[in-house]
């Protein structure tokens, strides 16, 4: 018998619209199925790798840059490599994209591959459902994105009304008529939507999307007839065409707590074009030494509670991602945050601010 190809999953969608979220989720529901994890930041501090990490035993990291844009596909060949070796076990692959990748260009690097145990797998997009219809207007590759998925998550699906979610519904069937849209919170979908091991007789319409095998036989050139001006991306074109052609990242490290007042006065005062921020914040103030992962998407912020890991150094880092903004300024607004030498820690009620935004 032939041995089964393992499918690779390409989640994309843009920043912040919750794929590691989601990919969390399915790590938690996989059951009996082994995922290999690909997690590709932005940013050189890998905070999705973190977030991750912990939830799966074979995850790899390909930190700082877009995937997509790798001259050199051979770290990416590699992983697979090593994620495909029958002593891994691993079922599915999944690759969540940086917020700023091409999903196309990611595909073409799998189907490119000479690795014969894996089989590409579709593109899950999860567009976010309550800065969806903004982003689209400034970026609308993201257009483009939806038109060439496999399977469509509208997610924050908690953050709109009916109405907007019908519209939004509507949106979504127009450019990519016929791929199956699953509303969801918090990337809580059903896994077997994504990875379906039964015979394909008993497939419904919206898993017969994500086969594996219609996918693997389906004409790359079809798939990619809207692909995006950059086609020779891995021969040194200046991707231009690319989502993150205008976005930078600004990586911030403080060994030293972080003061929350100077910290809520920073994120308050954020620019426009400052869409994304993430990553974890130390205050060390007493009743709050708690891991802080923090979250910006757009005007949404939030706080999360968690714990340090037992020989985990407390550190805040921070991965900004923006474009048209003054990464000089960003970078002075959060050396004033770090608490200095000899400088007290500021009383348990500075923490109002942050706790305001935090999740309960
Ligand atoms: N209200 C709400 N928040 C969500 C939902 N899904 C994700 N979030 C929050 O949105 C923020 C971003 O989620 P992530 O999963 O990190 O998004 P991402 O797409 O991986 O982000 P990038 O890697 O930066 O592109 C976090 O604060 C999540 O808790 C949802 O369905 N509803």
């Amino acid at each position: 018998m032939a041995k089964r190809q393992i499918p690779v999953i390409v989640l994309a969608g843009f920043l912040g619209s919750g794929k590691t979220t989601l990919l969390n989720h399915l790590l938690g529901r996989s059951g009996g199925t082994r995922i290999g994890a690909v997690v590709n930041d932005f940013g050189s501090i890998e905070i999705d790798a973190m977030s991750v990490a912990g939830q799966v035993d074979s995850m790899v990291s390909l930190g700082n840059g877009c995937l997509c844009c790798a001259v050199d596909t051979s770290e990416l060949d590699g992983f697979l490599e090593k994620l495909s070796r029958p002593a891994a076990r691993i079922d599915v692959i999944v690759i969540e994209a940086s917020g700023l990748a091409e999903p196309q260009e990611l595909i073409r690097m799998i189907l490119a591959s000479d690795n014969k145990d894996i089989v590409y797998g579709g593109l899950v997009e999860v567009v976010d459902a309550a800065e969806f219809a903004a982003t689209r207007a400034t970026h609308p590759e993201l257009d483009r994105h939806v038109a060439i998925a496999d399977l469509v998550v509208l997610n924050k699906a908690d953050r709109i009304g009916d109405e907007a979610r019908r519209d939004l519904l509507g949106t979504l069937a127009e450019l990519s008529p016929g791929t199956p849209v699953v509303p969801a919170s918090y990337g809580r979908i059903d896994p077997e939507l994504l990875f379906d091991r039964k015979p394909r007789e008993e497939d419904t319409a919206a898993v017969r999307q994500l086969s594996f095998e219609d996918l693997h036989d389906s004409d790359e050139d079809d798939a990619h007839d809207d692909a995006p001006t950059c086609h020779d991306c891995h021969d040194g074109c200046d991707h231009g065409g690319h989502l993150h052609a205008a976005y930078e990242s600004i990586e911030f490290v403080s060994a030293e707590p972080v003061d929350p007042r100077r910290l809520m006065e920073f994120l308050d005062s954020r620019p426009e074009g400052l869409y994304r921020i993430k990553g974890f914040v130390y205050f060390g103030i007493a009743g709050h030494k708690h891991k802080f992962a923090v979250h910006a998407v757009g005007d949404f912020l939030r706080f999360y509670r968690s714990s340090w890991a037992r020989a985990e150094e407390r550190l805040t880092q921070l991965v900004l991602i923006g474009r048209g903004v003054d990464a000089g300024a960003l970078r002075a607004g959060l050396e004033r945050c770090r608490v200095t030498e000899g400088e007290p820690l500021a009383e348990e009620h500075a923490m109002w601010g942050v706790l305001r935004y935090a999740q309960a």
